[in-house]
């Protein structure tokens, strides 16, 4: 069992084809963007941060070899590159957020003329090549800051409830909401995890059910409609999910099936938590209603392992993502701590 996502050396990009798991580990390469933005948009590789680096990683896959005559050269490659990979997946903001910083980048080093076009290129590579490490890290804290709450006032072990995978398999490593759960586990306070299929890419079967087997984690399997009947009949002391994007005002969109989880929470009386790095977070746009929700092939929902179980000709709405109100969120678990949703544009203003 291997929960590498994503491996990278020197330009050579390999990424672990998802659709195949849990019962095929493969690698695929990635040898430039155009490879880099079909395995996003396919979802061989998905996950908000993952997609950012993956994204990145393939514009670094591209650029590695290729001898630039100019740094104007060289910048106009990188932002069309950077223009079309943004376009792979639209409601995680991370891809964004990333291209973003690597075309100012390259924008300051484009003025900067004690920069050559070879040193150059070699700053925006290692620009990249550090979202890795800074991911990873990221996911550290995020854990330590969420096993802080989640244990505040609470002397036994929890029974935690996850949805999607927002482990290893999501990120550069450890995770986000799987990141914490992976902390309390490691201070022997986890008593169980539960873990939803989310249907219909099975992100939480396939995916978060193989890391916590991987991790030997005391972990259930259950359905999308059994939520509210597990919180009705057994004693679950908190939520916590992912983030795709974080609205300025703390709405959230993450998995289809969220909100219906943090409705549930809040009749429940259970905290409802959002684990996401700063950047999941977009304080350009307002509000959740300003979030663009993908809308995946109907053939996601009618066919699993190539067999169909839907009715021909039943029409289908796939959207993969949903908006949960910031007012049923407890708190938002970064690397910079836990933030009220309220909180959220004054601390990232604080960059
Ligand atoms: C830390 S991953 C965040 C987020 O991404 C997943 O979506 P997808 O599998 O479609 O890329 C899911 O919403 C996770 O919570």
């Amino acid at each position: 069992m291997t929960l590498e996502a994503i491996k990278y050396k020197a330009g050579q990009l390999q990424i672990l084809d998802q659709l195949l798991l849990p019962g095929e580990s493969k690698y695929i390469s990635i040898a430039g963007v155009k490879e880099g933005w079909n395995a996003i948009h396919k979802m061989q590789v998905r996950g908000a941060p993952a997609i950012a680096i993956v994204g990145c990683l393939s514009l670094v896959a591209e650029i590695y070899d290729k001898q630039y005559d100019t740094k104007v050269a060289l910048e106009q490659d990188v932002s069309k590159h950077l223009q079309y990979l943004v376009t792979s997946r639209p409601t995680a903001v991370n891809l964004k957020l990333a291209a973003d910083d690597v075309k100012s980048l390259a924008e300051s080093l484009l003025t900067n003329e004690t920069v050559n076009v070879e040193e150059m290129k070699q700053e925006i590579i290692k620009s990249i090549e550090h979202m890795l490490e800074k991911d990873i890290s990221d996911n550290r804290a995020i854990g330590d800051n969420g096993a802080n709450v989640l244990l505040k006032g609470i002397d036994r072990p929890l029974k935690l409830l996850t949805h999607c995978n927002t482990g290893s398999l999501a990120t550069a490593g450890y995770g986000t909401a799987l990141g914490v759960i992976r902390s309390v586990g490691e201070r022997n306070l986890l008593e169980h995890v539960y873990c939803t299929e989310t249907r219909p890419y099975n992100q939480g079967a396939r995916l978060t059910a193989y890391e916590l087997v991987h991790d030997k984690l005391p972990a259930t399997l259950i359905t999308d409609n059994m939520v509210a009947a597990l919180l009705n009949s057994r004693t679950i002391d908190a939520i916590i999910v992912g983030a795709d994007r974080v609205a300025a005002n703390g709405d959230t969109a993450n998995k289809i099936g969220t909100y219906q989880m943090a409705v549930v929470a809040k009749h429940h009386g259970v905290p409802f938590y959002v684990a996401a790095p700063f950047t999941s977070i977009d304080v350009a746009i307002a509000d959740g209603s300003q979030i663009k929700i993908e809308e995946r092939p109907e053939h996601e929902l009618t066919h699993i392992g190539g067999q169909r179980i839907a009715a021909p000709g039943i029409g289908c709405w796939n959207p993969a993502f949903d908006v949960t109100p910031a007012a049923l969120i407890t708190g938002i678990i970064t690397e910079r701590g836990v933030l009220k949703p309220s909180e959220l544009t004054e601390k990232v203003s604080q960059k």
